[in-house]
């Protein structure tokens, strides 16, 4: 499969994710190909949001944007896309303007009979899969590209809310009246994200990462009973459908945001290399809940690039001292704690690398 790319040269990120000790600690961030950047808005002023997605010469070339500006400084590509294209695979429509907004969500169990009930991956996201082959090809080996899906409860709650949501009124009704029905659509989405992200990884992501960005919204119990099950599915579904197909294996991350007191259960059960975490739990902590043989990536508070070089600098610091508990960087990936948001200097997160290259070496 890697035999059709250039080799890596710099394969931090892997290590790490496999649980290896690292000379430093890879760096990337959740959305590093958004709004933030004048390069990318640049793009969407002339193209609508899946536009981009669906064009396999524009998302290379957002991808490979935030890899250009930052050479040397950051350790991973992630493919541009975005989680809501599974529900669109299902036969639902979205628009992005500019949040995500559904025109027809599933209002009552009836309706998943409006989804498609087969969906084959290679039709319907086939070009993600271009856009992934042709930016592995682009990227000519610089950093290592990482591929991705929404959790199942996350995008559950997007088909059944419409959008996104303060309360999840509608999502917590269909999971608390008609529980049977929703663990079976929770399910049908999982089979769908094992497809989606084994065709990722045949087509060159080198890192998959599974974003479950409401799984705090759930209590801990409930976590158990409604998202656990279909990510562990997903990380079964795809380990043994690439033996099958005779695929090499990649690391998988899990970024179950918000879903801190849940870690343990997490690392024991779900099945991930990596589990990402938010800035509402100290990396220590996180690291002696899960032991030392998963990988974790964080965890920087997004709204820090906002407060200057001196607090970026003082807490980049302290997050590598708490996460290398004072000796080494091991099976530590630097990130934020959830995406980047818009208004972000590009040179405020420029400092931000520097901060995490200088801070997390080995010593
Ligand atoms: C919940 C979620 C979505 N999308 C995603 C999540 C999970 C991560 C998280 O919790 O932030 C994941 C995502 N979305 C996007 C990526 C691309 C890769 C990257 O750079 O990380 C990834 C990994 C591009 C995007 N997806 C979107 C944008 C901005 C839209 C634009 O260009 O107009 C980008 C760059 C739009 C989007 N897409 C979504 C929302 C809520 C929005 C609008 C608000 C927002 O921007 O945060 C759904």
């Amino acid at each position: 499969m890697d035999a059709q790319f250039p080799p890596l040269k710099n394969d931090l990120l892997l290590r790490a994710a496999r649980g290896e000790e690292t000379e430093r600690a890879p760096v990337w961030v959740m959305r590093q190909a958004g709004r933030y950047l004048p390069e990318f808005q640049k793009v969407r002023a002339q193209h609508g949001f899946f536009e981009v997605c669906r064009t396999p010469a524009l998302a290379t070339e957002v991808t490979i944007q935030p890899i250009r500006r930052f050479k040397g400084l950051i350790d991973a590509a992630i493919i541009f896309s975005d989680i809501l294209v599974v529900p669109q695979a299902l036969g639902m429509e979205v628009e992005m303007n500019p949040a995500p907004f559904f025109p027809d969500p599933l209002v009552n169990p009836e309706d998943v009979r409006k989804l498609r009930s087969e969906v084959d991956v290679h039709k319907e996201l086939g070009y993600v899969f271009e856009a992934i082959t042709s930016t592995r090809k682009a990227l000519d080996g610089e950093v290592p590209l990482i591929g991705f899906c929404g959790a199942p409860w996350t995008l559950f709650a997007y088909m059944i809310e419409g959008g996104g949501s303060k309360t999840l009124q509608k999502a917590k009704t269909w999971l608390f009246k008609y529980p049977e029905e929703s663990k079976a659509l929770l399910m049908r989405i999982a089979d769908v994200c094992v497809d989606f992200l084994v065709g990722q990884i045949a087509a060159g992501a080198q890192l998959v990462q599974v974003f479950d960005s409401w799984a705090g919204e759930l209590a801990p119990h409930h976590f158990a009973e409604f998202s656990l099950p279909s990510l562990k599915h997903i990380s079964s579904g795809v380990r043994s459908k690439l033996t099958a197909q005779g695929i090499p294996s990649v690391p998988m991350t899990l970024f179950p945001k918000g879903a801190n007191t849940s870690i343990p259960s997490i690392a024991q059960e779900a099945g991930y290399d990596v589990i990402g975490i938010d800035w509402c739990i100290e990396p220590s902590v996180a690291r002696q809940l899960v032991g030392d043989k998963i990988a974790l990536q964080g965890n920087l508070d997004p709204g820090l690039l906002y407060g200057g070089r001196e607090a970026i600098e003082r807490e980049v610091k302290r997050m590598c001292e708490s996460f290398k508990a004072g000796k080494k960087a091991k099976a530590w990936i630097a990130n934020l704690g959830h995406g980047i948001t818009p208004g972000v200097d590009p040179e405020d997160l420029r400092w931000f690398f520097e901060c995490v290259h200088k801070y997390s070496t080995s010593v």
